[in-house]
């Protein structure tokens, strides 16, 4: 459920009219429903009832500054994955004490910052992490709090590019070899070890491999206890899916309500880090249908947005649904391929849809919200969209549309 609807025959973001925004913002553009991120935030964290728990939206799904805040002020926490994004939620707003840092490759200089703001948590992924943690943490004469981020080798049954929970992914520690990293950090001067972490995927439609991961977490957890290694927090990542097209994904009240049946009376904090479910479904793409070009073969529709804004059906052939701005168009409903205009066979943005369409038309490709701006680039120098958010009636533009020479600042040429 969003907020993007038609009014008779016209698609309204909120009580806004998309054309309008197009109007004064020009396309392509992303468009976000704030009273649409802020139902899915809360649906999360509402479920937990009184249970200790923290949402640390998982920053990547869409970075802007203005997303994050209005998260933030509902109290949110962040999973941050690198110094661009650390720095970015600080620019936003959130708190220091809400913040766990995931990622594979921390460098030094990103741990140093994390450390010097006095972050959460660090999530560990490789051995040799814990030590440079505790070496670092150590220079700064501060203890950092960590978890491991184990593998469970658990199928996520999600498509092979963001499954993360497998042996052969390269994320997080095995299973089998943590209890050994969770005694080497217990003996560290500079550690002190706080949670477990883990990850298994993204775009996850069933409960079942959440439910297999969080067996295995809460049984390493029961282990390190008999140790004396007390965990005050179990981190169960992200990965819960939307529904693109057909899909059924599991509500986050009844995933999380399966979670605390497992965890039946045991009284660790859990921290979960959605993406996707938060900002997917408060996001669309719009775009303008540049020309019509019907051959032999197919029909294209040629608009104005592409791969560059758009990554996801080039990268997983992922699908997003279409529809237009305007339903008012006499044309003749034909199949079309929806491209855009770059110089790639995979630059297309949907296939085999059925539109009625015509030159000049607006369409809006849905579930937009996340790991689409955040993953665009300037390929074939394409300046990157505007990015809009509508509140009700009002209309604010949280990032302005790139300029030309934007493009090419930082070059230099030879002397
Ligand atoms: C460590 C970590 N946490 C959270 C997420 C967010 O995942 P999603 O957007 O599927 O909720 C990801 C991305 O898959 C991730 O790598
Ligand atoms: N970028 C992916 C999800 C990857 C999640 C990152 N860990 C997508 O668009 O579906």
């Amino acid at each position: 459920m969003d907020y993007f609807n038609y009014r008779r025959s016209e698609l309204f973001a909120e009580d806004v009219a998309v054309q309008d925004i197009v109007y004064m913002h020009g396309s392509p553009c992303y468009i976000y429903s704030k009273r649409t991120l802020e139902k899915h935030w809360h649906a999360f964290d509402d479920a937990f009832g009184e249970h200790p728990h923290l949402i640390c939206y998982a920053v990547k799904a869409n970075s802007n500054i203005a997303i994050i805040n209005v998260l933030a002020r509902l109290g949110s926490g962040f999973d941050i994955v690198s110094l661009g994004e650390l720095e970015r939620v600080l620019t936003a707003g959130a708190d220091p004490k809400k913040i766990v840092f995931s990622g594979v490759g921390k460098r030094e200089d990103e741990i140093l910052a994390a450390l010097k703001i006095g972050i959460r948590c660090f999530n560990i992924e490789v051995s040799t992490e814990l030590d440079r943690i505790n070496l670092l943490a150590g220079q700064l004469g501060v203890i950092a709090n960590v978890s491991f981020r184990v593998n469970p080798d658990v199928d996520a049954k999600t498509h092979p590019y963001i499954s993360t929970g497998l042996k052969e992914n390269k994320f997080g520690i095995d299973i089998k070899y943590a209890l050994t990293e969770y005694r080497r950090a217990a003996s560290m001067a500079h550690i002190n070890v706080v949670g477990i972490d883990c990850h298994i995927g993204s775009q996850l439609t069933e409960t079942q491999p959440f439910l297999d991961a969080l067996d295995r977490v809460l049984s390493l957890a029961e282990s390190l206890k008999a140790e004396g290694i007390h965990l005050h927090h179990l981190d169960l990542g992200g990965g819960l899916g939307i529904r693109y097209k057909d899909e059924q994904p599991t509500e986050p009240a009844e995933y999380i309500q399966a979670l605390l049946a497992r965890l039946a009376g045991s009284d660790y904090e859990i921290l979960l880090e959605p993406g996707r479910a938060i900002v997917g479904n408060a996001g669309i793409l719009v775009t303008q249908v540049e020309y019509l070009k019907p051959t032999e073969s197919k029909n294209f529709a040629i608009v104005d947005a592409a791969m560059n804004d758009l990554i996801r059906p080039a990268l997983y052939s992922a699908w997003q649904e279409i529809i237009p701005v305007n339903q008012h168009s006499d044309a003749v409903e034909q199949t079309w391929d929806i491209v855009g205009p770059v110089c790639e066979t995979g630059d297309f943005l949907g296939k085999e849809r059925r539109l009625k369409l015509a030159q000049g038309d607006l369409l809006a490709i849905r579930s937009s919200g996340a790991y689409g701006f955040s993953m665009s680039s300037n390929y074939n120098s394409r300046p990157r969209a505007a990015e809009l958010m509508v509140d009700g009636d009002q209309l604010y533009l949280i990032r302005e549309r790139e300029i030309l020479s934007q493009l090419w600042n930082g070059e230099h040429l030879l002397p």
